[in-house]
């Protein structure tokens, strides 16, 4: 199975993409949702991230994200650690899916692709940049955040250029209907070069 990793820094677009991808019937695997599913429903990954975080960790209705994520993104021992538990199991459950997919390949979507080297399983790599000013901007509109906490992520996260020198595409994503079009023009070039 082609593995085509789709990533880009918060706020960069890469779920809007990944929908185009779905549109084109590629199927599409957004490793946050799979994550925090994980961490929601696996009772073994629960219980490690109780040891980890502490009771704080969940609340009644679920994972305790805020709480967590303001420890994660402000410390990155706390980071590793939860991606220790987290992302082997995501890439299990990932290579399982992938085996089930009957198409001529398949996206993956995942926020810090080279950051955990996940790029290395991938057979192309689409990196989603947008400028830092509309990313902010965007997040800012979707979620109830502030500036201070979008940037504690993106300190978090390698910067646009240095996941761009190492992707095989990349999207530039302001308008939709450009993007539309670059994601189309991506799509044939990766079955055209799927026939080689
Ligand atoms: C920390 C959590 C609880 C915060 O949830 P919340 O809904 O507030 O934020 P959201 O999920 O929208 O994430 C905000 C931004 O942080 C990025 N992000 C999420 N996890 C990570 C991570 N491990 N490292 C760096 N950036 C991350 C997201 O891609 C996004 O750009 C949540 O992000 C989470 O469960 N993360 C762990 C899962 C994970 O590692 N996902 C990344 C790809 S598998
Ligand atoms: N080209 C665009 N024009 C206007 N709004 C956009 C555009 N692309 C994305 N958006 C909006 O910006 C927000 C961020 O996009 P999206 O959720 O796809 O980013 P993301 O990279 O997946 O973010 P995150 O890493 O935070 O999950 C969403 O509300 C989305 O609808």
């Amino acid at each position: 199975m082609t593995i085509v990793g789709l990533t880009g820094g918060i706020g960069s677009g890469k779920t809007t993409v990944a929908e185009m991808f779905k549109e084109l019937g590629i199927p599409v695997y957004i490793a946050d949702d799979e994550a925090k599913k994980l961490m929601n429903e696996s009772s073994l990954v629960k219980q490690e991230l109780i040891e980890l975080f502490g009771e704080k960790a969940y609340l009644n209705e679920g994972l305790n994200k805020a709480f967590i994520a303001n420890i994660i993104f402000n410390d990155k021992s706390y980071l590793q650690k939860m991606n220790a538990i987290v992302h082997p199991r995501v890439a299990a459950h990932f290579e399982a899916w992938a085996l089930k997919q009957n198409a001529s390949y398949v996206i993956k979507e995942v926020a810090i692709l080279f950051e955990n080297g996940g790029d290395k399983a991938c057979n192309y790599v689409i990196s989603v940049t947008a400028p830092h000013a509309v990313r902010i901007e965007r997040v800012l509109k979707r979620d109830e955040t502030t500036v201070e906490k979008i940037e504690a992520v993106m300190k978090n996260q390698w910067t646009e250029e240095r996941k761009i020198k190492l992707s095989n595409f990349v999207v530039f994503n302001t308008l939709l209907e450009e993007t539309k079009r670059q994601v189309l023009i991506i799509h044939e070039e990766i079955l055209r070069n799927l026939k080689f």
